[in-house]
């Protein structure tokens, strides 16, 4: 089939097909302290109670409640870490925040509404100034952080710092993920050289879109494994391409050489290893973007190709918005959408009459009178060959294919990509009380 054939899908009908092509991949053990990033292959239940033991909440005494205020023996100490001892009638016990409550009292009085008296040793008395409200006063309660048998985290859950935290307290040092993807990053093209070059000779060009995707991929914690450049001969791509597989890629990611010059033969190879899903999309910049499938062998284990366009910023927008989400679900994450927020355009933007156009902003949060919400601030000229666009943007405006200009102050819908830097300095939460 040649490129113009292909017939051209919405990016919505892109993802449909490239999410319902593939599966979260197998499941493998990881350490804890290598798990942030990855997605729970299974779900993680608290097999005891948090707290273990009723815990003081407060340096202060053990006590007996209904023994109220007065002046007291102190029994014993009762420090984090050791077992809970016996409290005798009329007594009290030193104790530590995190101590186990000793057998027999029933609250802990902060040190703060005690006085010591004089004594050392089994000598020494304090004062209870001020009574404990009555049982459990100031101690966490067997299980009141977490139950035994709680769900902690479901599978599909992403560890994050927080999860880590969690995994550690339940003791669940060893855990199932699912395997992140191995991608290949091929350029295509007789005009690239090697970043190092400095001297570009007639023609040429550093490559600049390996680079980019090799470094989008490991950003998502994928390992990347460098196929190079591969010279503009269906020889020299097909080697890369069985590279690929020989290297374990899951998933292989070339740039250049799919629209409709005689020297871009990516979709005709992917033709014959495979199935193209897709050859074109109804998208600027990125109108090319392919989608491949190549089966599994005895010997070698499924790959999905993206041949993404050679123009740079094509390329790295193909790949936010139908590479990414194909990583993370691989990843196992069950929603690997790019997320949507609405922002106000600050300036004009001119439509594109035949295609929906992603249009590079910088979003930064607005307070006005009328509300608050994101102000969009173009990245400036968008030709797909101006990477500059992408510098310091960090959303994709989904601006609707029509005639004529899209005026200052619109709200447009955008997806995010990666997070919101250029966001001011948090400001001190207002001390009024907003109930008054
Ligand atoms: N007759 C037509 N020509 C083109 C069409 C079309 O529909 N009909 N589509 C245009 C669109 S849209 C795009 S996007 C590009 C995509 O072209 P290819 O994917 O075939 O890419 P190349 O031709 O190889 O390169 C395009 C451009 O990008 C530069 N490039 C390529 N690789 C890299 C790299 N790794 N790093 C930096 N720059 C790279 C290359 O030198 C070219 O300037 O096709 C249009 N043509
Ligand atoms: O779609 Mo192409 O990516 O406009 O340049």
């Amino acid at each position: 089939m040649t490129a113009n054939l292909y017939k051209m899908l919405s990016i919505a009908e892109a993802n449909q097909i490239v999410l319902g092509s593939i599966s979260p991949l197998e499941a493998v053990d990881i350490d804890l302290l290598s798990a942030t990033g990855y997605v729970l292959a299974s779900d993680i239940m608290a097999q005891e109670p948090l707290p273990p033991f009723p815990a003081s909440i407060k340096d202060g005494y053990a006590v007996r409640s209904a023994d109220g205020a007065g002046d007291f023996d102190v029994e014993f100490e009762q420090l984090a870490g050791s077992a809970p001892g016996k409290l005798s009638q009329g007594k009290v016990a030193y104790i530590t925040t995190g101590a186990p409550l000793p057998e027999g009292a029933d609250a802990v009085v902060q040190v703060e509404n005690t006085e010591a008296l004089t004594g050392t040793g089994s000598q020494r008395r304090v004062k209870i100034a001020k009574a404990a409200w009555g049982p459990g006063d100031d101690v966490r309660a067997v299980g009141s952080d977490i139950k035994a048998g709680e769900m902690i985290l479901p599978h599909g859950s992403i560890v994050g710092p927080a999860e880590v935290g969690l995994l550690a307290t339940v003791g669940a040092a060893k855990l199932k993920v699912h395997r992140k993807p191995v991608v290949a990053v091929l350029s295509t093209g007789d005009e690239l050289v090697e970043p190092q070059e400095q001297r570009l000779g007639p023609g040429q060009i550093r490559d600049a879109n390996r680079y980019m995707l090799a470094s989008a991929a490991s950003s998502s914690g994928c390992k990347v494994v460098d196929l190079g450049i591969a010279r503009d001969t269906v020889e020299a791509v097909e080697e890369k391409f069985q590279q690929a597989v020989s290297r374990g890629a899951d998933v292989l990611l070339t740039s250049g050489g799919v629209s409709m010059g005689n020297k871009d033969f990516i979709k005709a190879i992917l033709e014959r290893q495979g199935k193209v899903h897709f050859g074109r999309v109804r998208m600027k910049p990125g109108k090319p973007l392919t989608y491949a499938t190549i089966e599994a062998t005895s010997s070698s284990k499924a790959m999905i190709v993206f041949g993404l366009p050679g123009n740079p910023v094509s390329s790295i927008v193909t790949y936010n918005l139908v590479c990414l989400p194909a990583l993370r679900k691989l990843s196992g994450h069950q929603e690997p959408g790019l997320r949507r927020v609405d922002a106000k355009t600050q300036t004009a933007i001119k439509l594109d009459p035949e295609r929906p156009e992603y249009h590079r902003v910088s979003l930064s949060w607005h307070r006005e009178s009328g509300g608050a919400g994101f102000a969009a601030a173009s990245t400036g000229g968008q030709i797909s060959s101006r990477l500059l666009s992408m510098r310091s943007a960090n959303a994709l405006l989904e601006l609707p294919s029509a005639q004529g200009v899209l005026p200052a102050g619109s709200v447009v819908s955008a997806l995010l990509m990666g997070d919101l830097g250029g966001m001011p300095i948090p400001e001190d939460i207002p001390m009024t009380d907003p109930l008054q």
